[in-house]
């Protein structure tokens, strides 16, 4: 982790995860979904890459596939220049339900990850305090799961995830089950603490306006069969201003990317029309 957030300087900044000429198809024969064309895609470390799309585009299979969940049918998934293989602690995960355990405290869920890497258990219960302080959920460390509201045990989840101090976060529309106050209210506390760590982050929404406030980078993702149709560079993951989304600079932006991503939600639509 670091505190500092690095000045800029000339070079270009190392590439932390690579999608080399990946393409996905799902089935065989008629029943064959191609949901990948062959993307190519360098994340660069600390950037935090947001990756918006029609429904069905293949945002959920890129991510799975640089998590090592899924395999590509062609191409390669690469970490630090090496091929991805399966799961690996060094890429933490999140999806849009926590999926804690439930017998578990919230502090013995966060501390779970450090434990079973070996770390002593007064060790991992203070990784589990700091993380927990980070996403403000010091209070409820000793509570279930069941007792938390759907924010707060998304918070469990990050701090969860951020507890096994990966090299990169990927998470799978981590607020889309929340309510739109809950949701802003942890775009500013996630902000915050990309602005802190500055883990590489790849994060999938829906939302244009969260991609807008996050991301050092926007992948806009074709309709099915997933290309990349553009990528943007917004600069508002910097600012520390709650109202950049005021700004016009913010509103020309959303604008641009609502009309890429009409075009590929009519097509999108179409496409399930005349399945
Ligand atoms: N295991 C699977 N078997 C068959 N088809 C699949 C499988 N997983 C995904 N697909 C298909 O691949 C395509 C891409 O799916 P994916 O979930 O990656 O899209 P997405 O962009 O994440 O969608 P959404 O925004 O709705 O979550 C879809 O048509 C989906 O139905």
């Amino acid at each position: 982790m670091q505190g500092d957030i690095p000045a800029a300087s000339g070079a270009a900044p190392a590439v932390k995860a690579r999608f080399d000429k990946v393409t996905k198809r799902f089935g065989t024969g008629d029943n064959a979904v191609q949901a990948l064309e062959p993307i190519s895609l360098d994340i660069a470390e600390n950037a935090f890459v947001c990756l918006v799309g029609p429904s069905g585009c293949g945002k959920s299979t890129l991510l799975n596939i640089l998590a090592g969940f899924e395999k590509p049918t062609t191409g390669q998934a690469l970490m630090d220049g090496t091929p991805v293989r399966g799961p690996d602690p060094r890429r933490g995960v999140v999806f849009q339900q926590g999926a804690l355990f439930t017998w578990m405290s919230v502090r013995d869920n966060v501390a779970f990850g450090p434990l079973a890497t070996g770390k002593p258990s007064a060790e991992a219960g203070r990784i589990a305090d700091r993380y927990l302080e980070m996403v403000g959920l010091t209070a409820f460390a000793k509570r279930y799961p069941y007792e938390l509201s759907g924010g707060m045990q998304q918070r469990v989840g990050i701090a969860r995830a951020l507890a096994n101090d990966p090299e990169i976060l990927l998470m799978d529309e981590p607020f889309a089950a929340l309510d739109a106050q809950t949701r802003e209210l942890l775009q500013e506390e996630i902000k915050r603490i990309w602005q802190s760590t500055r883990k590489t982050v790849l994060w999938i929404t829906h939302s244009i306006e969260e991609a807008l406030f996050l991301a050092t980078d926007i992948v806009v993702m074709s309709a099915r069969p997933g290309r990349i149709k553009a990528r943007l560079a917004p600069q508002f993951a910097l600012s520390e201003d709650p109202a950049v989304v005021a700004s016009v600079e913010f509103v020309r932006m959303k604008a641009e990317i609502f009309g890429l991503l009409r075009e590929e939600s009519l097509a999108a639509q179409r496409q399930e029309a005349g399945r």
